[in-house]
C-alpha cells in the first residue's frame, strides 16, 4: 500500500516537473536556447559549402542573382522565423510586409534538404550587401542546381504578379556603388486618362507595343534593344505624366536621373550601368541643364555616349530613354539626331479643343454658354498650359460657371501676360520643313510655315536659326498622323 502511494506520488511529482519545464521553456524561450544548441551539435557532424552572392559585380552593375534572392527570401514564408525582420506598410489598405534586416539568417527547405541564408554586409566594401548560402556539402551535389533554378523560376512568377513599380533616383554620393535610391511608383497617370489626341494615343502605344516585341529584331539588326522618345514643349502640358503613362503601360520600373547630382561624364556611364532592364530611364529638362552653367564636369559627349555609345550595349537591354525638353531649337542637334532619338513628340500650350477636352474630363462639360467666349480668347492668341487650366478647373468644380469664368479670366491676364500670345505661341505651334514635330492633345495637327509676325518673333527672340539637320529622319508620329498613315 505505501510503494503505491510513494508510487503514485512519485508519479505525480514528475508530472508536476515535467510541466513546469514545458513552462519555463516555452515561456522564457529556453526552448530556442536548446534548439539552437541542437543545431550547433548536428552542425559539428556535418561539413557545409558557402556561396556568396554580392549586389555588384567586378564591373559594378548590380548583380541580378541578388535580385533575385533578395526577392525569393522576402517571398518566404519562414522570414517570419528569422530573429529580426522589418515590418513596412504595404500597397493594400492594411497590409504589413516583413523584409529580412542586415545580418539575419533565414532557413528554407528545399528536396528534403535544409539550406539557410545569412543576409551579410561587407564593410570593407562600401558597405555594400551580399548574401551568402551556407548548404551542406553532402547535399550539394544533389541540390545546389535545380535550388537556384527554384529561385528563378519562383522569381519570374513574382515578376509576372508584379504590382509595385519602381521609381529610382540617383543620389550625390562619391561612392561608386549604389547610386540609386527606390520608392514605390504610384503615378496614376495612364493613357486612358492623359487628355491627348486618340489616335496620338494609339501610335504610342502600337510603337511600345512593337518595341516589347522586338528582341529579335534588334538583335537581327545588330542594334541595342532600345528606344529613345524627345518630349518637349512648354512647362505644365503633360510631358512628365506622359512618361508616367509610358511606364505604366509597359509595367517598366522609372530611372529618374537628376543631372545636377551626377558628378562628371564616367560617373554618368557608371550610373547608366546600374540600371536594371525592362526600366524607363528618363532626363528630365535636358536643355536647361545643357544651357546652365553647372557645377559638375559633365560634358556633352558625356550626354552623346550615353545615349548611343559602346556604352549602351554594355547596360542593361529593353529599355526606353526619354529627355524632356521645353524647346529643342536652342540646344545641339547632334543630342537628339536620329538613332540617339528616335520619336519626337511636341506637348504644346492648350488650344479651344484641348480646354475643350479637360473642362469634359474635369468639369464633366460638353457645351456650355461660356465656351463661344473661351473660343474667341484662344482665337485671339491667348493661352495656357493644361495644367494652368486643370488647376483652376480642380479649384472650382463643384461650380462649373465659376471655373469657366476663372479660366477666362486667367486666359485675359496670364494668357495674354505670356507677351503677344499669337505669336509667342505660334513659336511653339510653328512647324517648319521636317523637323519639328507637333502633337497635342488638340483635334486635326496643324500644319503651317512661318508668318512674318513669326519671323519678327523669332529674330527678336534669337530663335530663328538655320540647323544643319533639316532633314531629320527620325520617326514623326505627328507627321504620320497628318500624312494619315
Ligand atoms: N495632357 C494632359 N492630360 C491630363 N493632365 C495634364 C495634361 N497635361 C498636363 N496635365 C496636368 O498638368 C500637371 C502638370 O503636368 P506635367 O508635370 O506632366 O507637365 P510637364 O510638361 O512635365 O511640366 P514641366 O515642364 O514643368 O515639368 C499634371 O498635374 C497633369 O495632371
Ligand atoms: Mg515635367
Amino acid at each position: 500500500m505505501g510503494i503505491l502511494m510513494d508510487s503514485i506520488l512519485l508519479f505525480l511529482v514528475l508530472g508536476i516537473v515535467l510541466f513546469l519545464v514545458r513552462v519555463v521553456l516555452f515561456k522564457t524561450g529556453l526552448i530556442y536556447m536548446v534548439k539552437k544548441w541542437k543545431k550547433k551539435v548536428s552542425d559539428q557532424f556535418h561539413v557545409y559549402q558557402f556561396y556568396k552572392i554580392p549586389e555588384f559585380n567586378d564591373n559594378l552593375q548590380e548583380n541580378q542573382l541578388y535580385r533575385r534572392v533578395h526577392a525569393y527570401l522576402n517571398s518566404l514564408s519562414s522570414i517570419e522565423n528569422s530573429d529580426f525582420t522589418n515590418l513596412f506598410t504595404g500597397n493594400k489598405p492594411n497590409e504589413i510586409i516583413l523584409r529580412l534586416d542586415r545580418n539575419q539568417v533565414i532557413g528554407d527547405e528545399f528536396l528534403g534538404a535544409r539550406v539557410c541564408w545569412i543576409n551579410g554586409e561587407d564593410q570593407e566594401d562600401d558597405n555594400s550587401r551580399n548574401f551568402v548560402l551556407k548548404i551542406r556539402k553532402s547535399d550539394k551535389r544533389r541540390i545546389l542546381g535545380p535550388y537556384l533554378q527554384h529561385i528563378h523560376t519562383v522569381n519570374e512568377e513574382l515578376e509576372q504578379r508584379k504590382t509595385e513599380l519602381k521609381l529610382f533616383m540617383n543620389i550625390d554620393t562619391k561612392k561608386k556603388k549604389g547610386r540609386w535610391r527606390s520608392i514605390s511608383f504610384t503615378h496614376p497617370c495612364t493613357f486612358d486618362n492623359i487628355l491627348m489626341e486618340e489616335d496620338l494615343k494609339e501610335k504610342v502605344k502600337s510603337d511600345l507595343e512593337s518595341f516589347l516585341k522586338g528582341k529579335q529584331f534588334y538583335n537581327r539588326l545588330g542594334r541595342v534593344w532600345k528606344r529613345s522618345y524627345l518630349l518637349y514643349g512648354p512647362s505644365g502640358t503633360g510631358k512628365s505624366s506622359f512618361v508616367a503613362a509610358m511606364a505604366n503601360f509597359l509595367n517598366y520600373d522609372v530611372y529618374d536621373i537628376d543631372l545636377s547630382k551626377v558628378l562628371d561624364d564616367s560617373d554618368l556611364k557608371m550610373i547608366l550601368l546600374q540600371t536594371t532592364s525592362r526600366s524607363v530611364i528618363v532626363i528630365e529638362d535636358l536643355d536647361r541643364f545643357l544651357s546652365s552653367k553647372s557645377t559638375n564636369s559633365l560634358t556633352i559627349s558625356g550626354i552623346l555616349n550615353f545615349t548611343d555609345g559602346i556604352l549602351s550595349s554594355c547596360a542593361a537591354d529593353e529599355r526606353i530613354m526619354v529627355f524632356t525638353m521645353t524647346a529643342k531649337e536652342q540646344i545641339d542637334p547632334a543630342v537628339i539626331r536620329p538613332g540617339r532619338v528616335d520619336v519626337h513628340i511636341h506637348f504644346p500650350l492648350c488650344d479651344f479643343t484641348a480646354f475643350k477636352a479637360l473642362a469634359n474630363s474635369y468639369l464633366g462639360l460638353k457645351e456650355h454658354k461660356l465656351f463661344p467666349q473661351v473660343e474667341g480668347i484662344f482665337q485671339n492668341g491667348a493661352s495656357l498650359s493644361p495644367a494652368e487650366i486643370g488647376e483652376l478647373m480642380i479649384a472650382n468644380r463643384n461650380s462649373p460657371s465659376r471655373a469657366l469664368k476663372s479660366v477666362i479670366n486667367a486666359l485675359q491676364t496670364d494668357g495674354d501676360r505670356r507677351g503677344t500670345p499669337a505669336i509667342g505661341r505660334r513659336v511653339f505651334h510653328e512647324r517648319s520643313s521636317s523637323e519639328d514635330y507637333d502633337v497635342g492633345m488638340s483635334g486635326p495637327l496643324r500644319g503651317g510655315g512661318s508668318s512674318p509676325a513669326v519671323r519678327e518673333f523669332k529674330k527678336l527672340y534669337g530663335l530663328f536659326r538655320l540647323r544643319g539637320n533639316r532633314q531629320s529622319q527620325s520617326f514623326d508620329l505627328a507627321r504620320e498622323l497628318r500624312n494619315g498613315s
